[in-house]
């Protein structure tokens, strides 16, 4: 992607200058749709402020903070403002442990009421009349772990952020982070005035995705400290997370900027967007991508194509169709390429289609069908807890070993081995240490080497048994030999997951790192691709909160659907709306949506009713040949 920073200025870069500029400066909602340049106007915030405030903010010690979505956003900002020590940007648990992690007092009595909480579920789950004499033992025991832990707390002596929280040894989980610091905001006036003072500049990217006590929490501070700018880029109609906070309301006196523009859609993408955000909230772009040619802009026209097919098992072939017919319709053969270069994105919702194409069909079933929706959601980003150590830490730990990298090695082992903690090094030969170490990595690089037949139960044993990386403790009732289903939400689930073979998990990381042409729907929030194909099938998606037969209105509303929409409450044709938004609106030359129905005939009249295609662009079966 080329620096956004040279971008020609909008009216809105205008008025977000405006508000920097005031003193005090001036908080504000800067609330656009897709492609209008929020992430672009963000950029250019940071880049005026280090240009007009630069050496003022660093002789005070201050910074600019910028949060955002993911770890890939974080770098993509970084190489566009540029590394500086100005500028603090990272994703939001990471600013959040930053702002908490100097008041080890405050975090001590926090998670000691955290404990009490989760003594209290226990109890409440024993006396319930029905909980079976097993799981009274399990819970017992937990009780009496948790309990322990209480005691042990005093004597930790630092706090550390990690992957799964081990309240004993000082680790906090991310749950937990999210949870803490907007507490701990909220309770202590000195740690508001502190962070006003540290981030006089705190903008926070696709606000819409943020959680609602951290978006409190940042309005709380800036409405006692008027010296601090808050700056929100949001979209409410791009909030597809359920615990996003969709529209950031606004404190007396901050501003609201809105951009008209979209920067991103060729023309024809964007007649398709605006007809899909109408029912939403009416908001319609103009513009359209445009391009430069000998010294004159214009238009980008695109294309934009809607496949009604039958939900039958020539699926993945009908895709292969759609994509040549496309590569021949547009007179673009990268329309066929499956590398990264080709820049194709075939967007489901959910894997399956994708796992059944790239090979782990049982790892995706496992963690999707009938499972909760912490497990179902975080498979399409790899944030469900059953697989985030696997997927930050072991498989990248194996792929290092397996190159001979031993400064990864090294490294990870390090940050995520309990038995190089320095307390527990303490008075012992390191020598011995790293022996057994070396060992149990060669035990693990061998049980997920090619052809290996070992499960995930097998890796993850190895790994506690061998303390190479710490576990979240949710592992710890799975990994026995005769695990007791508790009633627990996802016990079924995970035991599934766990009996996965290893291959299943090397296919999942090939789909997860981008190997393939496939994303999921939630997978691409703020990125943008020259072709886009979004496949729709509900059948295979199996996904409550989303449905697209409905939305499109070849599937029939439940009772409940049209309850909720009498109770002008929300439903699953808004959720799904915004997701067929998001979808849509990442594409910058050919966009093509397929839906794989029951029943083409029936199908196509509910679509065309819709009115979000010209009737033109939808095509059947007969137009693959
Ligand atoms: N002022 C501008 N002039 C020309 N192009 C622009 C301008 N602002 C943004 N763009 C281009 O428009 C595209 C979309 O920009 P950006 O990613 O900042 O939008 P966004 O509003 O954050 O998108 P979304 O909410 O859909 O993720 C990028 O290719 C960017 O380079």
């Amino acid at each position: 992607m080329t620096s956004r920073i040279g971008s020609p200025d909008t009216q809105a870069d205008l008025d977000v200058r405006a508000c920097l500029d005031r003193m005090p400066p001036r908080s504000f909602v800067m609330v656009a749709g897709a492609g209008s340049g929020k992430t672009t106007s963000l950029i250019k915030a940071m880049a005026h402020l280090a240009e007009t405030r630069g050496p003022a903010l660093r002789r005070a010690g201050q910074q600019i903070a910028c949060i955002t979505y993911t770890e890939v956003a974080v770098g993509e900002i970084s190489a566009d403002v540029g590394a500086s020590p100005l500028f603090h940007i990272s994703t939001i648990h990471s600013f959040l442990w930053s702002v908490i992690r100097p008041f080890h007092s405050d975090i001590a009595a926090w998670v000691a009421i955290r404990i009490d909480e989760k003594i209290a579920e226990r109890r409440a789950h024993y006396d319930k009349p029905r909980t079976q004499a097993k799981t009274k033992a399990r819970l017992e025991q937990e009780i009496a772990d948790l309990e322990a832990d209480l005691a042990a707390i005093s004597e930790v002596e630092k706090f550390v952020y990690g992957t799964g929280s081990s309240y004993a040894e000082g680790i906090l989980g991310h749950d937990d982070i999210l949870k803490l610091t907007p507490a701990c905001v909220a309770a202590h006036p000195l740690l508001r005035q502190l962070v006003a003072k540290r981030f006089p500049y705190i903008f926070v990217d696709e606000s819409q995705d943020t959680n609602p006590e951290v978006v409190e929490a940042l309005r709380h501070i800036a409405g006692e400290h008027p010296g601090l700018c808050v700056g929100f880029f949001g979209d409410p109609m791009q909030k597809i997370y359920m615990s996003g906070v969709g529209t950031v309301p606004l404190n007396d006196g901050w501003a609201e900027i809105t951009k008209p523009e979209n920067f991103r859609c060729p023309t024809s993408v964007l007649g398709v967007i605006n007809a899909i955000r109408a029912p939403g909230d009416g908001l319609e772009q103009v513009r359209g991508r445009t391009i430069t040619v000998d010294g004159i802009e214009q238009p980008v026209a695109g294309t934009s194509n809607l496949f009604i097919l039958p939900a039958d098992a020539e699926r993945s072939a009908r895709l292969a169709a759609i994509r040549q017919w496309l590569a021949a319709e547009t007179g673009d053969g990268l329309w066929l390429s499956d590398v990264r270069e080709g820049d194709v994105r075939l967007l489901v919702l959910v894997h399956r289609m994708a796992a059944n194409r790239l090979g782990f069909p049982n790892l995706y079933a496992a963690l999707n069908d009938r499972a909760p929706m912490s497990l179902s959601e975080g498979l399409s980003d790899g944030t469900a807890w059953p697989l985030r150590p696997l997927v930050q830490h072991i498989l990248p730990l194996v792929v290092a070993a397996q190159a001979g990298d031993r400064f990864t090695v090294i490294s990870t082992l390090r940050s995520e081995c309990p038995r190089l903690e320095p307390a527990r090094l303490r008075g012992q030969a390191t020598a011995p240490v790293l022996t057994a170490l070396q060992q149990a990595l060669d035990g693990l690089v061998g049980l997920l080497a090619a052809g290996s037949q070992a499960t995930i139960r097998d890796v993850l044993t190895h790994v506690r048994d061998n303390e190479l990386l710490r576990l979240d403790d949710r592992f710890a009732m799975h990994l026995v030999a005769e695990p007791v289903d508790d009633g627990s939400s996802g016990f079924e689930n995970v035991q599934a997951y766990l009996a996965c073979g290893v291959d299943e998990l090397w296919a999942y990381r090939r789909y997860f790192t981008e190997e393939s042409p496939f994303a999921t729907h939630h997978g691409v929030k703020g990125a943008q691709f020259e072709r886009v194909l979004v496949v729709i099938d509900d059948e295979e998606a199996g996904f409550r909160q989303y449905s697209y037969g409905k939305y499109l209105g070849y599937v029939p509303l439940s009772d409940k659907d049209e309850a909720n929409l009498a109770a002008g409450e929300e439903s699953v044709l808004d959720r799904t709306r915004r997701l067929f938004y998001v979808c849509c609106s990442r594409a910058t030359k050919d966009l093509a949506v397929v839906a794989f129905v029951p029943d083409v005939a029936a199908a196509r009249t509910a679509i065309v009713a819709q009115n979000l295609f010209p009737e033109a662009v939808i095509r059947g079966a007969e137009h693959l040949g």
